[in-house]
């Protein structure tokens, strides 16, 4: 099977070659398609890779029948539509460090060209004007930086600031007083920070929290003279504030890589001599460049050749040794999970999932949500995948509970799955057995032992003797060859159990003729 991947924005050539270098990988580059453009073409292709330029937004996502994987070969992902993407099951992944240096050395770049007004003096004399009396700027010694966003980037400039000589004050909601003491800077609130600032640069990503988090109100607690820069996202500073406090005198000077609405080539804040900028260059070296591109292709081919991705968006990542663990479980979790929609007429209102033994010390979050995959993807189809399970579930109203629990005696480790509607309760349980695999140990209160697998029919019928022979000898007649059985019962001429897995899917007829049994109660014929 060949995957297609489409490469929508400008990406480093040597960068891709991970992609170039798969077998099974044909990469097309189209760049500057427009949305609808794009839209039109994305039905073909299993994997998209863009940078910040493509709007990748829920129409496109929604035309994307085969699309399994959005590579952002960058950090901010603020213009991909994350929930569209979980809703249709995509991934997504970034490439978060590979431009972590460039873009804090883009930042210091330009909250030198600011301090000093480099790029106002350049044009002046490019016009021909040896003008030094305009363009006296201030030192960084002794001065205050404040840093919104203590992460990658807020770190790395904080850590290039201390080597100018500044002082550095810092926000971050993660910042702990260890944190800000190891990195050798003050901490506060944002207030503090604006308040204390004669700089300050923010890195925050660009999400609801942080949408115009400096405002009017930040600009009037400024100090006088304050100088601004933001090599983050467009939208974190108001750019009418900005504005009006540029004009008004209280901030002196701005430098901005990215602003709200891109490209930014007729705004109003460009017209200001008090302001500088660089149109989103913030990751464009050549270094930063080919780091994303390789992260990001890498990325593509694990997850379209083996379901694996190290950097996940919008799906927590699994790290590899935890993965090595937990990976012989994944077959059995769904595979209980597809077990049990065979056995419940109705609407699942509840899933409870409970992990004991060696699975109690394992994060256990991807099997949950593989078990939810197989119990919805018998009725929802194939788009059902692990980055949409949970998110599937939950939008039905389904409540899912995972718990840990002591293990019963006779197994290393057990997966146990409930499920509940309105009118009925079932469970089944499963193992993993040394050197023999995964195993449905029981089946409601029946012990059995069955390998989850192939073609399966479940009888729930009275204790008479007599009944198997019927069955077998019905199966028999129709040619249907029976490979292993497993019976189970609650008491002596009780209810009880047969479950056979059969060479044979079984066809309704024969469903309808072993139904004619007295004997037979219910009986389901399942493919795993
Ligand atoms: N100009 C460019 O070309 C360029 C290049 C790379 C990254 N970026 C942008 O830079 C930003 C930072 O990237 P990063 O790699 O450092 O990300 P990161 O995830 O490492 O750091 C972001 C930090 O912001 C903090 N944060 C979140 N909400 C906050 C809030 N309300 N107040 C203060 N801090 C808050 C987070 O806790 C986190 O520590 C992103 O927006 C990214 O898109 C721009
Ligand atoms: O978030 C990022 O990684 C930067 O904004 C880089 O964006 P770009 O890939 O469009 O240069």
């Amino acid at each position: 099977m060949t995957f297609k991947v489409l490469i929508s924005d400008p990406l480093s050539e040597d960068g891709i070659k991970p992609l170039r270098e798969a077998d099974n990988i044909q990469v097309d580059i189209d760049t500057g398609l427009s949305p609808d453009e794009l839209t039109e073409k994305i039905g073909e292709y299993d994997a998209l890779l863009v940078r910040s330029q493509t709007k990748v937004t829920r129409d496109i996502i929604s035309q994307a029948s085969k699309l399994k994987i959005i590579g952002r070969a960058g950090v901010g992902v603020d213009n991909i539509d994350l929930s569209a993407a979980t809703e249709y099951g995509v991934i997504v992944v970034n490439a978060p460090d590979g431009n972590t240096n460039s873009a804090a050395e883009h930042t210091v770049a330009m909250l030198m060209s600011l301090a000093r007004k480099i790029p106002q003096a350049f044009l002046a004399l490019k016009n021909g004007k040896w003008d030094r009396k305009t363009h006296v700027g201030v030192e960084l010694k002794g001065k205050t930086l404040g840093v919104v966003g203590m992460g990658r980037i807020g770190a790395e400039v904080a850590a290039r600031a201390k080597g100018q000589r500044m002082n550095v004050i810092a926000y971050d909601p993660f910042l702990t007083k260890e944190r800000a003491d190891k990195l050798g800077v003050d901490f506060g609130s944002v207030e503090d920070v604006i308040v204390a600032s004669d700089f300050i640069t923010v890195h925050t990503p660009l999400i609801k929290e942080t949408k115009h988090l400096i405002n009017k109100d930040a600009f009037a607690k400024m100090k006088d003279g304050v100088r601004i820069i933001n090599c983050a996202r467009g939208g974190i500073i108001d750019e009418d504030a900005l504005y009006d406090a540029i004009k008004s005198g209280k901030v002196a000077g701005a430098a901005l890589d990215v602003f709200e609405e891109e490209p930014a080539t007729d705004h109003r804040l460009l017209e200001l001599p008090e302001v500088i900028a660089t149109p989103h260059l913030g990751a464009s070296t050549v270094e930063a460049q080919e780091n994303v591109a390789i992260d990001v292709s890498h990325d593509v081919v694990r997850y379209l050749t083996e379901d694996v991705a190290k950097n996940p968006v919008n799906l927590p990542s699994v790290p590899k040794e935890l993965m090595n663990k937990i990976e012989p479980y994944f077959h059995l979790s769904e595979k209980l999970g597809t077990f049990l929609t065979y056995l419940i007429p109705g609407v699942i209102e509840e899933i409870n999932i409970s992990y004991s033994g060696e699975l109690t010390e394992l994060e256990v979050a991807p099997l949950t949500r593989n078990t939810i995959k197989g119990l919805l993807k018998r009725h929802l189809g194939d788009h059902v995948n692990d980055v949409n399970a949970s998110y599937l579930a939950e939008k039905r109203g389904i409540q899912v509970n995972e718990n840990k629990s002591s293990t019963p005696r006779g197994f290393t480790n057990l997966l146990k799955v409930e499920v509940k509607t309105k009118e009925v309760t079932r469970s089944i349980a499963g193992t993993l057995l040394n050197g023999l695999g995964p195993r449905i140990v029981q089946v409601d209160a029946y012990s059995v032992d069955l390998v989850p697998e192939g073609d399966l029919v479940v009888i729930k019928h009275n204790d008479r003797p007599g009944v198997i022979g019927k069955v077998g000898s019905l199966l028999a007649e129709r040619g249907i060859n029976i490979a292993a059985m497993q019976v189970g019962r609650s008491d002596v001429g009780g209810e009880a159990i047969m479950i056979l897995t059969v060479d044979k899917y079984l066809e309704d007829a024969d469903v309808e003729a072993l139904n004619e049994f007295e004997e037979i109660e219910k009986l389901t014929a399942m493919e795993l």
